[in-house]
């Protein structure tokens, strides 16, 4: 099974493209970090806990004044406002919220890949906002990064969908996230059908023939019977599995080492 990672930058449209690829004629079962992300912080949670302990004495403003029976649930934006954008105090509070919360997303993603696997999928998308910064990048056969050329139009859209956060709020997340041109350079390194990206500066109809481009292009690399064999042969797919991790890895250090070689002659 083909483990395809959906990532790009905050309203650059990932959302929309996973909801193409789970409808015919791709049919893929969605695995949805940031949903994830949500449910292992609910009131009641080991994840609510932990963050409420360690935030709320700091952000008077950190519940919702309307309680569910275990317990009143985050004021995402307040919480948003802590972590997102620039500045040494954010990122550490980043850091910490990360910490938290990525490792019960982990675990949940796990589950659901082996259910997607047992089901005979010949791929499972997962929906990782933050794919290359957590390292769930080279777990990925493929990577099909979703970009917008101009940050203006992020924004546009940004506040568009999200009424509720102001301007500098709207900015702080899209810088929150790098630069999704980056994104798109690192995900072509990983060569033909290993690495894809999807432009969606255009309008819904052009961003649906990406996405048939796209797919038929990780369809060459991963054809439907070399799916049935790693199905049916479960050491087969974990030796595959275990050469393309390896060889991702390779990808993903050079890339790390560029970038320090960069930053040094800065
Ligand atoms: C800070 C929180 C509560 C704000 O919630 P809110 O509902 O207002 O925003 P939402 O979750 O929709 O996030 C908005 C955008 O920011 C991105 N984002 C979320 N967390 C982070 C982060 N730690 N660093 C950079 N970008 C992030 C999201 O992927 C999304 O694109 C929430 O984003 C959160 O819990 N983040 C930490 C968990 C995380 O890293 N989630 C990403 C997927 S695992
Ligand atoms: N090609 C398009 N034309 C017009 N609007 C679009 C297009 N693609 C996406 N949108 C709209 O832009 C907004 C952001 O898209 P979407 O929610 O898919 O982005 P996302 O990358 O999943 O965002 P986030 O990182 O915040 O979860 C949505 O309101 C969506 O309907």
């Amino acid at each position: 099974m083909l483990l395809l990672g959906l990532t790009g930058s905050i309203a650059t449209g990932k959302s929309t493209v996973s909801s193409l690829l789970a409808r015919p004629p791709y049919s893929l079962p969605i695995i949805d970090a940031d949903l994830i992300a949500r449910q292992v912080v609910e009131p009641g949670t080991a994840g609510y806990n932990a963050i409420v302990k360690y935030f709320l004495p700091t952000t008077p403003d950190l519940l919702h004044p309307d309680a569910t029976p275990k317990g009143p649930p985050l004021n995402r934006p307040a919480l948003g406002r802590r972590v997102f954008g620039s500045g040494e105090e954010r990122e550490r509070d980043r850091k910490v919220l990360n910490r938290i919360v990525h490792p019960a997303v982990r675990r949940e993603m796990y589950k659901q890949m082996v259910w997607a696997y047992l089901k005979g999928n010949w791929a499972v998308v997962l929906d990782v906002p933050l794919l290359f910064e957590s390292g769930w990048e080279r777990y990925c056969g493929t990577i099909l990064v979703v970009g917008v050329t101009d940050p203006k139009i992020q924004m546009q859209r940004l506040q568009a969908r999200d009424a509720h956060l102001s301007e500098e709020d709207a900015r702080n997340r899209v810088i929150s996230q790098g630069d999704v041109r980056e994104k798109a350079e690192r995900c072509l390194r990983r060569g033909p059908g290993k690495g894809v990206v999807v432009w969606n500066d255009g309008g819904r109809e052009e961003l649906e023939k990406e996405i048939r481009r796209v797919m038929d292009e990780v369809r060459k690399s991963s054809p439907w019977w070399w799916g049935v064999l790693l199905w049916v042969m479960p050491p087969v797919a974990a030796a595959v599995a275990t050469v393309s991790w390896w060889r991702m890895r390779k990808v993903q250090l050079q890339w790390e080492e560029e970038k320090k070689r960069e930053k040094a002659k800065l």
